[in-house]
Protein backbone atom coordinates (compact mmCIF):
# COMPACT_ATOMS: atom_id res chain seq x y z
CA UNK A 1 0.00 0.00 0.00
CA UNK A 2 1.20 3.49 -1.06
CA UNK A 3 2.11 5.87 2.28
CA UNK A 4 1.59 9.95 1.33
CA UNK A 5 3.82 11.68 3.97
CA UNK A 6 2.08 14.96 4.54
CA UNK A 7 4.13 17.81 6.11
CA UNK A 8 4.63 21.67 6.94
CA UNK A 9 5.95 23.85 9.10
CA UNK A 10 4.01 24.99 12.37
CA UNK A 11 1.02 26.40 11.71
CA UNK A 12 0.86 26.13 8.28
CA UNK A 13 -2.28 24.01 8.32
CA UNK A 14 -1.43 20.37 7.89
CA UNK A 15 -4.12 19.14 10.30
CA UNK A 16 -6.67 21.14 8.19
CA UNK A 17 -5.40 19.71 4.80
CA UNK A 18 -5.70 16.28 6.50
CA UNK A 19 -9.23 16.45 6.69
CA UNK A 20 -9.37 17.21 3.40
CA UNK A 21 -8.14 13.81 2.26
CA UNK A 22 -10.59 11.81 5.03
CA UNK A 23 -13.20 13.51 3.46
CA UNK A 24 -11.76 11.76 0.59
CA UNK A 25 -11.84 8.88 2.82
CA UNK A 26 -8.35 8.91 2.97
CA UNK A 27 -7.14 6.89 6.45
CA UNK A 28 -5.03 9.40 8.09
CA UNK A 29 -2.55 9.02 10.86
CA UNK A 30 -1.29 12.32 12.84
CA UNK A 31 2.24 11.41 14.35
CA UNK A 32 1.57 14.39 16.77
CA UNK A 33 -1.42 12.81 18.13
CA UNK A 34 0.10 9.72 18.06
CA UNK A 35 3.24 10.92 20.22
CA UNK A 36 0.94 12.41 22.45
CA UNK A 37 -1.05 9.12 22.91
CA UNK A 38 2.23 7.08 23.93
CA UNK A 39 3.55 10.06 25.97
CA UNK A 40 0.62 9.20 27.85
CA UNK A 41 0.01 5.27 27.76
CA UNK A 42 3.35 3.96 27.39
CA UNK A 43 5.47 3.06 30.43
CA UNK A 44 8.38 3.02 28.92
CA UNK A 45 8.12 6.08 27.51
CA UNK A 46 7.18 7.70 30.52
CA UNK A 47 10.32 6.34 32.35
CA UNK A 48 12.93 7.06 29.78
CA UNK A 49 11.56 10.67 29.53
CA UNK A 50 11.86 10.94 33.19
CA UNK A 51 15.02 10.12 32.95
CA UNK A 52 16.00 13.03 30.96
CA UNK A 53 13.56 15.59 32.06
CA UNK A 54 13.32 14.65 35.89
CA UNK A 55 9.81 13.60 37.68
CA UNK A 56 8.56 17.38 36.93
CA UNK A 57 7.71 15.98 33.67
CA UNK A 58 4.55 14.14 34.73
CA UNK A 59 2.01 15.16 36.83
CA UNK A 60 -1.24 13.25 37.92
CA UNK A 61 0.47 10.50 35.29
CA UNK A 62 0.24 12.64 32.52
CA UNK A 63 3.15 14.56 31.04
CA UNK A 64 3.58 18.12 31.38
CA UNK A 65 3.85 19.19 27.98
CA UNK A 66 4.60 23.24 28.37
CA UNK A 67 7.38 22.29 30.88
CA UNK A 68 8.65 19.94 28.45
CA UNK A 69 8.39 21.97 25.14
CA UNK A 70 9.38 25.38 27.25
CA UNK A 71 12.82 23.20 27.61
CA UNK A 72 13.13 21.45 24.24
CA UNK A 73 12.61 23.90 21.96
CA UNK A 74 15.44 26.50 23.12
CA UNK A 75 17.87 23.13 23.19
CA UNK A 76 18.51 21.28 20.56
CA UNK A 77 20.59 18.26 21.87
CA UNK A 78 17.70 18.17 24.38
CA UNK A 79 14.99 17.97 21.39
CA UNK A 80 16.86 15.42 19.59
CA UNK A 81 16.88 13.09 22.95
CA UNK A 82 13.24 13.69 22.88
CA UNK A 83 12.91 13.06 19.26
CA UNK A 84 14.90 9.60 20.02
CA UNK A 85 12.35 8.34 22.36
CA UNK A 86 8.99 9.42 20.80
CA UNK A 87 9.88 8.94 16.65
CA UNK A 88 10.88 5.16 16.70
CA UNK A 89 7.60 4.47 18.84
CA UNK A 90 5.44 6.19 16.56
CA UNK A 91 7.14 4.61 13.26
CA UNK A 92 6.03 1.31 15.04
CA UNK A 93 2.88 2.64 15.92
CA UNK A 94 1.99 4.11 12.47
CA UNK A 95 3.43 0.24 10.59
CA UNK A 96 0.63 -1.49 12.94
CA UNK A 97 -2.09 1.00 11.72
CA UNK A 98 -1.35 0.90 8.64
CA UNK A 99 -1.35 -3.11 8.19
CA UNK A 100 -5.03 -2.61 9.34
CA UNK A 101 -5.92 -0.28 6.48
CA UNK A 102 -7.64 -1.10 3.69
CA UNK A 103 -7.08 1.47 1.11
CA UNK A 104 -5.29 2.54 -1.78
CA UNK A 105 -2.98 4.39 0.02
CA UNK A 106 -2.80 5.92 3.32
CA UNK A 107 -1.34 9.51 4.56
CA UNK A 108 0.91 9.87 7.41
CA UNK A 109 0.55 13.42 8.78
CA UNK A 110 4.23 14.64 10.67
CA UNK A 111 5.72 17.94 11.33
CA UNK A 112 9.20 17.50 10.60
CA UNK A 113 8.97 14.37 7.68
CA UNK A 114 11.61 15.73 5.82
CA UNK A 115 14.11 17.48 9.03
CA UNK A 116 14.08 13.77 10.03
CA UNK A 117 14.61 11.84 7.23
CA UNK A 118 11.40 9.79 7.32
CA UNK A 119 10.23 11.44 3.66
CA UNK A 120 12.88 8.65 2.14
CA UNK A 121 10.42 5.99 3.32
CA UNK A 122 7.11 7.33 2.03
CA UNK A 123 6.09 6.85 -1.48
CA UNK A 124 5.36 10.71 -2.18
CA UNK A 125 5.80 14.01 -0.04
CA UNK A 126 3.38 16.61 0.09
CA UNK A 127 3.67 19.97 1.21
CA UNK A 128 1.84 22.63 3.06
CA UNK A 129 3.23 26.14 3.10
CA UNK A 130 1.66 29.36 3.99
CA UNK A 131 3.63 32.79 4.33
CA UNK A 132 4.99 32.51 8.23
CA UNK A 133 3.14 36.13 8.89
CA UNK A 134 0.16 34.09 8.24
CA UNK A 135 1.32 30.79 10.42
CA UNK A 136 1.80 33.36 13.05
CA UNK A 137 -1.15 35.48 13.17
CA UNK A 138 -3.47 31.77 13.14
CA UNK A 139 -0.92 30.33 16.11
CA UNK A 140 -1.38 33.04 18.19
CA UNK A 141 -5.62 32.95 17.29
CA UNK A 142 -5.90 28.87 17.65
CA UNK A 143 -3.21 28.51 21.09
CA UNK A 144 -2.78 32.51 22.08
CA UNK A 145 0.76 31.39 21.58
CA UNK A 146 3.71 34.05 22.21
CA UNK A 147 5.63 35.01 19.35
CA UNK A 148 8.80 33.98 20.96
CA UNK A 149 7.09 30.57 21.76
CA UNK A 150 6.38 30.52 17.77
CA UNK A 151 9.94 31.23 16.85
CA UNK A 152 11.50 28.53 19.09
CA UNK A 153 9.64 25.82 17.69
CA UNK A 154 9.89 27.30 14.11
CA UNK A 155 13.86 27.52 14.40
CA UNK A 156 13.57 23.78 15.10
CA UNK A 157 11.79 23.25 11.38
CA UNK A 158 13.29 23.45 8.24
CA UNK A 159 12.17 26.74 6.25
CA UNK A 160 9.81 25.86 3.40
CA UNK A 161 12.06 26.77 0.64
CA UNK A 162 14.26 23.84 1.70
CA UNK A 163 11.26 21.75 2.25
CA UNK A 164 9.82 22.55 -1.01
CA UNK A 165 12.98 21.54 -3.07
CA UNK A 166 12.07 17.26 -1.58
CA UNK A 167 8.53 17.44 -1.53
CA UNK A 168 6.70 15.82 -4.57
CA UNK A 169 3.17 18.26 -4.14
CA UNK A 170 3.10 21.68 -2.51
CA UNK A 171 0.05 22.75 -1.57
CA UNK A 172 -0.26 26.57 -1.10
CA UNK A 173 -2.87 26.54 2.11
CA UNK A 174 -3.98 30.30 2.02
CA UNK A 175 -7.62 30.19 0.65
CA UNK A 176 -9.08 26.87 2.32
CA UNK A 177 -11.56 26.81 -1.36
CA UNK A 178 -8.16 26.10 -3.41
CA UNK A 179 -6.63 24.07 -0.93
CA UNK A 180 -9.17 21.62 -1.58
CA UNK A 181 -8.72 21.70 -5.00
CA UNK A 182 -5.50 21.29 -4.58
CA UNK A 183 -5.89 18.32 -2.40
CA UNK A 184 -8.79 16.71 -5.15
CA UNK A 185 -5.81 17.12 -7.53
CA UNK A 186 -3.17 15.26 -5.75
CA UNK A 187 -5.47 12.70 -4.74
CA UNK A 188 -6.05 11.59 -8.45
CA UNK A 189 -2.74 11.85 -9.18
CA UNK A 190 -1.75 9.65 -6.26
CA UNK A 191 -4.36 6.58 -7.75
CA UNK A 192 -3.53 7.34 -11.18
CA UNK A 193 0.14 6.35 -9.65
CA UNK A 194 -0.61 3.75 -7.52
CA UNK A 195 -2.67 2.20 -10.61
CA UNK A 196 0.43 2.92 -13.68
CA UNK A 197 2.81 1.33 -10.48
CA UNK A 198 0.83 -2.19 -10.33
CA UNK A 199 0.96 -2.77 -14.26
CA UNK A 200 4.72 -2.89 -13.51
CA UNK A 201 4.41 -5.78 -10.68
C1 LIG B 1 7.53 19.00 23.00
C2 LIG B 1 6.08 18.51 23.04
C3 LIG B 1 5.82 17.76 24.33
C4 LIG B 1 5.17 19.77 22.99
O1 LIG B 1 3.82 19.37 22.94
P1 LIG B 1 2.70 20.36 22.35
O2 LIG B 1 1.38 19.74 22.71
O3 LIG B 1 2.97 21.74 22.82
O4 LIG B 1 2.92 20.38 20.77
P2 LIG B 1 2.46 19.32 19.64
O5 LIG B 1 3.07 17.99 19.92
O6 LIG B 1 0.99 19.39 19.45
O7 LIG B 1 3.20 19.92 18.36
C5 LIG B 1 2.75 21.15 17.79
C6 LIG B 1 3.75 21.60 16.76
O8 LIG B 1 5.03 21.85 17.36
C7 LIG B 1 6.05 21.53 16.43
N1 LIG B 1 6.89 20.41 16.90
C8 LIG B 1 6.54 19.35 17.69
N2 LIG B 1 7.58 18.51 17.85
C9 LIG B 1 8.59 19.03 17.13
C10 LIG B 1 9.92 18.62 16.90
N3 LIG B 1 10.40 17.47 17.42
N4 LIG B 1 10.69 19.41 16.10
C11 LIG B 1 10.24 20.55 15.56
N5 LIG B 1 8.99 21.00 15.75
C12 LIG B 1 8.18 20.25 16.52
C13 LIG B 1 5.31 21.08 15.15
O9 LIG B 1 5.09 22.15 14.28
C14 LIG B 1 4.00 20.56 15.68
O10 LIG B 1 3.01 20.52 14.71
C15 LIG B 1 5.78 17.61 21.80
O11 LIG B 1 5.72 18.39 20.63
C16 LIG B 1 6.80 16.51 21.57
O12 LIG B 1 6.81 15.55 22.32
N6 LIG B 1 7.66 16.67 20.54
C17 LIG B 1 8.77 15.76 20.27
C18 LIG B 1 8.31 14.52 19.56
C19 LIG B 1 7.74 14.84 18.20
O13 LIG B 1 8.48 15.15 17.28
N7 LIG B 1 6.41 14.74 18.13
C20 LIG B 1 5.71 15.03 16.90
C21 LIG B 1 5.73 13.97 15.86
S1 LIG B 1 6.05 12.35 16.34
N1 LIG C 1 -6.38 28.35 4.63
C1 LIG C 1 -6.66 28.73 5.88
N2 LIG C 1 -7.26 29.91 6.12
C2 LIG C 1 -7.53 30.32 7.38
N3 LIG C 1 -7.26 29.62 8.49
C3 LIG C 1 -6.66 28.43 8.32
C4 LIG C 1 -6.32 27.92 7.03
N4 LIG C 1 -5.74 26.70 7.19
C5 LIG C 1 -5.70 26.46 8.51
N5 LIG C 1 -6.25 27.49 9.20
C6 LIG C 1 -6.37 27.63 10.67
O1 LIG C 1 -5.04 27.82 11.15
C7 LIG C 1 -4.81 27.10 12.36
C8 LIG C 1 -3.67 26.11 12.14
O2 LIG C 1 -4.11 25.09 11.25
P1 LIG C 1 -3.77 23.56 11.54
O3 LIG C 1 -4.06 23.20 12.94
O4 LIG C 1 -4.41 22.75 10.47
O5 LIG C 1 -2.20 23.65 11.28
P2 LIG C 1 -1.06 22.60 11.60
O6 LIG C 1 0.01 22.83 10.60
O7 LIG C 1 -1.61 21.23 11.71
O8 LIG C 1 -0.62 23.14 13.04
P3 LIG C 1 0.52 22.56 14.04
O9 LIG C 1 1.80 22.79 13.34
O10 LIG C 1 0.40 23.36 15.27
O11 LIG C 1 0.23 21.13 14.26
C9 LIG C 1 -6.14 26.42 12.70
O12 LIG C 1 -6.82 27.22 13.62
C10 LIG C 1 -6.87 26.36 11.36
O13 LIG C 1 -8.26 26.37 11.51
Amino acid sequence: MITVGLTGGIGSGKTTIAGFFRELEVPVYIADEAGKRLMETSEEIRNKIIEIFGKEAYKNGLPDRKLIASRVFKDKALLEKLNNIIHPAVADDFNEWKARQKAAYVLYEAAILFETGAYKKVDFSILVTAPKETRIKRLQKRDNSSPEEIADRMNNQWDDERKSKLADFVIENTDLGHSREQVKDIHFEILKAGQNSQKFC
